[in-house]
């Protein structure tokens, strides 16, 4: 059965058809691709299906057969919805462990402090930020490590899916092969993933299924080698960078 289902999906900013009509499905347990040019609605897709900060003007939204097009993102994140950002978002001034437990407070899961300190360490070392860092103002990291830091907050939501908006954006290529184990890792946790990314090769390498979205609408979807290799996103999307 799918875990995320969306029907007609649509979000507009004033005559802006920023989301248009928009229909896919993801399995779980599957990592799912989504490409597109830039301003193709992308985010745009992720915030209306996470309710942060806005819900769809029309549609259906599925999680685990649930309709939650609409809801407010608190309550979307406590039926196990978690997401990333496309800029490193934390807060600066608090330390990298008070980040990660403050996820805690927006997931499924109601625990007490003692196990709740335990999910957060256990979270921060899952996605490779060491006990001696976990001091240490979130300001203070890297932008690798604060993208860890990101999915670390996500991972201790304890979330059924997670949808992770350009994880690769600004990273070395080193840093980008770390990140592809990391993602991998997270799935074998069993958490469904549902996946922006510019870079190609990142996408190719960990999805099962692939969207191309292009102006609001889904030009493309399927197996990821057949997608790219299909003429109109070629054209829409990656003729100037193949030509490059
Ligand atoms: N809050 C907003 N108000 C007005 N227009 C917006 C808003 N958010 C997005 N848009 C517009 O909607 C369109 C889709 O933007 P979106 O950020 O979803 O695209 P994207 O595919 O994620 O782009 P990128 O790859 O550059 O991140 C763009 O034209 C953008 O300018």
């Amino acid at each position: 059965m799918a875990l995320l289902e969306l029907v007609d999906v649509a979000k507009s900013f004033g005559s802006l058809k920023a989301v248009d009509g928009v229909s896919f499905s993801v399995e779980a347990g599957e990592i799912f691709g989504i490409a597109g040019p830039n301003g193709s609605g992308k985010s745009t897709l992720f915030n209306v299906i996470t309710g942060i900060p806005f819900g769809p003007d029309r549609g259906m939204i599925r999680f685990d057969g649930e309709e939650i097009g609409g809801l407010s993102g608190n309550r979307i994140a406590r039926r196990g919805l978690a997401r990333t950002f496309q800029r490193e978002t934390s807060f600066d001034g608090l330390t990298v462990f008070e980040n990660a437990l403050m996820g805690l407070s927006f997931g499924a899961t109601k625990m007490p402090a003692a196990q709740a300190h335990e999910a957060t360490a256990e979270a921060l070392t899952f996605v490779g930020i060491d006990f001696a860092s976990f001091g240490r103002l979130a300001g203070e990291l890297s932008v690798y490590q604060r993208k860890c830091l990101m999915l670390a907050t996500a991972i201790a939501m304890k979330p059924r899916m997670l949808l992770l908006d350009e994880p690769a954006s600004s990273l070395t290529k080193p840093e980008i092969e770390a990140s592809v184990e990391l993602i991998r890792r997270i799935a074998g946790r069993g958490i469904t993933i549902l996946l922006i990314e510019h870079v190609l090769t990142f996408l190719m390498s960990l999805s099962q299924h692939l969207l191309v979205l292009n102006q609001g609408s889904v030009l493309a979807m399927g197996a990821p080698r057949s997608v790219i290799e299909d003429p109109r996103v070629i054209e829409a999307y990656l003729g100037t960078r193949r030509a490059a």
